[in-house]
């Protein structure tokens, strides 16, 4: 401390006592008494230092403890082979604080208490529609307008009455590096961008395989706007029921005025074609890359109940987070609720300016696809 430092102390002008016990002691006195203060503060630093170092062993015990645990229940050697894999491959840059590496699969995955996804959205705002892009706004003026029931009945039956293109999964994720899609606000990126920071968060929280290839693919119906689509307005965007009123929690709910539905006796009332509790299955989402991509899951691969539902109503926001529609609903749908609830955070906040590495990630991908696409060649 400087000498300059010292003198200044009896002068204070905020004097509470303390100056006038410094003002009688000479300068060595005072620098001894510095130096005791200094020593004193040493060791409460020093102790401070053990009490953290003893708190980390602590914990280094627990999650020894912990993964001994659950080696030991691990029934089969799937789960031995997941990690291999995952140790055998580096993770992405999303995943920059912790490593998955030696971590288990969590068993609740449905719980995203744990969830790192969600600690990390809070850095940014998303779905900022009033502030969005003119792009943005201009897609869901058409959407909303071009989105009839009569359009999505013909969209099915051309959906069901041919196959488009022929190739692997990889392929077709590589395809979509042509798409930007118009409609997000969030995103700048390409749609493998995104499918990889999707699959990679959903990876970091050690979520179930099954999970991780949803997150691959759940936008890889955005293809379709490759093939007969009619532009971006029936491919992606969020989605909502036609053939009855549209919620008022649907974004730019006023673009509807002029969807010729809007005004129809029947689709305009609260259940229009539907009625209470007729379950989600029996109600027409808006045609574009989540029902496509539903259907083609469906048929193609492995995957459980819930990771189909967590494709077909990722973009159903009206109802997954706005909880609108609810009398929709039936008993089952609540549960799938629950797992497109858990999805949702990976597929939103995952979205960040940090570009995955394609070429690194590719083969632990290329083995999660093969897992649950039995067939090489998809059917698209
Ligand atoms: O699931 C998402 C979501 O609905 C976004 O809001 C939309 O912009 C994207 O097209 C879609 O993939
Ligand atoms: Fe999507």
């Amino acid at each position: 401390m400087s000498t300059n430092g010292i003198s200044k102390i009896p002068h204070s002008n905020k004097d509470n006592g303390t100056s006038s016990k410094f003002q009688n002691m000479d300068r060595a006195s005072l620098l001894e008494k510095i130096d005791e203060d200094i020593q004193e503060l040493n060791l409460l630093k020093s102790k401070l230092k053990q009490l953290e170092q003893n708190k980390k062993e602590l914990q280094d015990n627990i999650d020894n403890i912990e993964k001994k645990d659950d080696n030991d229940t691990e029934k089969d050697n799937d789960n031995d082979k997941n990690t291999e894999t995952q140790k055998n491959t580096s993770v992405s840059k999303i995943n920059t604080s912790v490593s998955t590496s030696a971590s288990p699969i969590v068993e609740d995955w449905k719980d995203n208490t744990q969830a790192s996804i969600l600690r990390a959205s809070t850095q940014r705002q998303y779905r900022q529609y009033e502030l969005a892009f003119d792009r943005v706004k201009l897609f869901y003026k058409e959407q909303h307008e071009k989105q009839t029931v009569a359009y999505n009945y013909q969209a099915r039956i051309n959906f069901k009455t041919k196959v488009r293109d022929r190739m692997t999964v990889w392929d077709a994720l590589i395809k979509l590096n042509n798409l930007l899609d118009e409609s997000d606000p969030d995103t700048e990126l390409s749609q493998i961008d995104h499918a990889l920071q999707t699959a990679e968060a959903i990876r970091h929280d050690n979520k179930p395989r099954w999970f991780q290839l949803v997150g691959l693919i759940h936008d890889l119906g955005k293809l379709l706007y490759f093939f007969d689509s009619q532009g971006q307005w029936d491919v992606v965007g969020d989605t909502f029921p036609v053939g009855c009123r549209y919620s008022k929690k649907i974004i730019y709910h006023d673009y509807f005025k002029k969807n010729p539905d809007y005004k129809n006796p029947l689709y305009s009332t609260k259940y229009g074609i539907y009625s209470p509790k007729c379950g989600l299955e029996n109600v027409m989402l808006s045609w574009g890359h989540d029902e496509y991509m539903y259907h083609l899951a469906k048929e193609q691969t492995t995957l459980p109940p819930e990771g189909l539902a967590m494709i077909r109503y990722h973009s159903f926001y009206p109802w997954h987070s706005e909880g609108a529609y609810k009398y929709l609903m039936s008993e089952k749908d609540h549960e799938m609720l629950k797992c497109v609830q858990a999805f949702n955070p990976y597929d939103l906040y995952s979205k960040t300016d940090t570009k995955c590495d394609i070429e690194t990630l590719k083969p632990y991908y290329l083995e999660l696809i093969d897992e649950f696409f039995p067939n090489k060649i998809v059917e698209f």
